[in-house]
């Protein structure tokens, strides 16, 4: 199973520091693991930076199988002008960094990955003409079709419905399971982040806030200090933790 661990990690851009010296411990495979934090808290720059699209201090250690593509972001603007249809765009993508010869089976993997986000009816379809939550989804396809170690989704959720949503970090979630893969999810929706993610990591302020179990690390005192915001967690009727934001603070 992989782990990812971050040694004093910063980024900038120019001379604009967004943060700096974050360490963690293991970020486990086999589970998904929240990223939150407030808007321009730095939360995209932390995933380009551990993809290796961003230089800036620190070590990014990867521990496991040997891969080929072993890490693979997932941006938050998945806007695409390419004329490709969404089973071109697969293709594509699983072409990265490997020769252009579609060896046996692969067609069939793409085909399977969009029936496991039941986007099969989009296949045929240009990019272009999707809506923002289906070209999300395609996203996802993308990213999957990689085959990575980690798995970077910075807010994957953010343009779909309810439904979409919650099968999304379902599926997400027994991938992770099923696969070993480290995920990290930028999650504004600390709903989900507790419901789908067991652990967390919070940045702000331009550093790592804390991190830990995802129960241990959303709390009133850190909604109020972080998020700016009065807030309670309280358990629904089926038990659940669920936070409730009763005012933004002045
Ligand atoms: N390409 C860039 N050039 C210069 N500054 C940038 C660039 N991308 C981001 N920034 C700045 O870096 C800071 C962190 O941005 P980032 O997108 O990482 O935040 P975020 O936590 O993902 O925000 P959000 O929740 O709003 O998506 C912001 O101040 C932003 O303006």
């Amino acid at each position: 199973m992989v782990a990812l661990r971050l040694e004093a990690v910063g980024a900038q851009y120019g001379r604009h520091r967004v943060f700096s010296d974050i360490t963690t411990g293991d970020i486990a495979g086999g589970v998904l693991t929240a990223v939150i934090g407030p808007n321009a808290a730095g939360k995209s720059t932390l995933f380009k930076r551990i993809a290796g699209l961003l230089n800036g201090d620190g070590v990014v250690h990867l521990s496991g199988e040997e891969s080929l593509r072993p890490i693979c972001y997932m941006p938050q603007d998945t806007g695409a002008n390419a004329v490709l249809t969404v089973y071109e765009s697969v293709l594509l993508a699983s072409k990265q960094g490997s020769g252009w010869k579609v060896a046996d089976g692969e067609l069939e993997e793409i085909d399977r990955i969009l029936a496991s986000l039941r986007i099969s009816d989009l296949a045929f379809r240009d990019l272009g003409e999707l809506s923002g939550g289906q070209r999300q989804l395609v996203a996802i396809a993308q990213a999957l079709v990689r085959k990575p170690e980690v798995l970077l989704m910075d807010e994957p959720t953010s343009a779909l419905d309810l439904f979409r949503q919650v099968e999304v970090l379902q599926f997400t979630r027994d991938l992770a399971r099923r696969s070993g893969i480290a995920v990290l999810i930028a999650l504004h929706d600390l709903n989900h982040a507790m419901r789908y993610c067991e652990h967390a990591l919070v940045v702000a302020d331009g550093r790592l806030i804390a991190s830990g179990a995802t129960s241990d690390v959303i709390t009133p005192s850190l909604l109020r200090d972080v998020y700016r915001v009065d807030a309670r967690i309280e358990a629904c009727t089926q038990g659940r933790p669920l936070v409730i934001v009763d005012a933004a603070l002045a």
